[in-house]
């Protein structure tokens, strides 16, 4: 008897939105990994057995070695290219010494969200979450979608 044949289960994903003073915590992506060199907000994959809670604080614990604390989770979608990612708002310590592993993270900033959205390197799947947040789709706590966001950005 043949086995019938199951779909591939999605890649998962979780990142963190780390808000201060409404601007989000951005990384750079290293040139080592994939999607080289785009703008996006820390996280990664989940891996067999991890809540996306343990997921996402070991992610920021790899990337920007510092502690974190999954607050809510904000929204899920899945990206062009097929991996369902899960947005958690995450707390830092106001104090936290941020220290980038240099093999997956290039550079980190706090940008605001009009400039996060028109970033010719955003990584195309934050373009839609940030334009679904435009949508009211959810909100996020802590920041309101600003004013002047003209219906061109999104
Ligand atoms: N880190 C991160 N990944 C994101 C964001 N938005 C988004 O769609 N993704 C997608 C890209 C990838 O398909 C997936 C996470 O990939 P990753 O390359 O950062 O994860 P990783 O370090 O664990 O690498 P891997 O072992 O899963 O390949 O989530 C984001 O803002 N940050």
């Amino acid at each position: 008897m043949s086995a019938t044949p199951q779909p591939t289960p999605r890649k998962r994903a979780v990142v963190g939105v780390i808000l201060r003073q409404n601007q989000f915590l951005t990384i750079r992506r290293s040139q080592t990994v994939a999607a080289p060199g785009k703008i996006c907000f820390p996280g990664g994959g989940i891996q067999p057995g991890e809540t996306e809670a343990e997921a996402l604080v070991r992610e920021i614990r790899e990337e920007l070695g510092i502690s974190s604390i999954a607050g809510s989770r904000l929204y899920e979608n899945v990206t062009g290219w097929g991996t369902s990612v899960a947005w958690w708002l995450t707390q830092i310590e106001e104090d936290a010494q941020v220290e980038i592993n240099l093999e997956e993270v290039a550079h980190w900033s706090w940008m605001p969200p009009q400039v996060m959205l028109r970033h010719p390197d955003l990584l195309s799947s934050n373009r839609d979450f940030l334009a679904s947040w435009r949508q009211a789709r959810f909100v996020i706590p802590g920041i309101t979608v600003p004013d002047d966001w003209d219906d061109a950005d999104d």
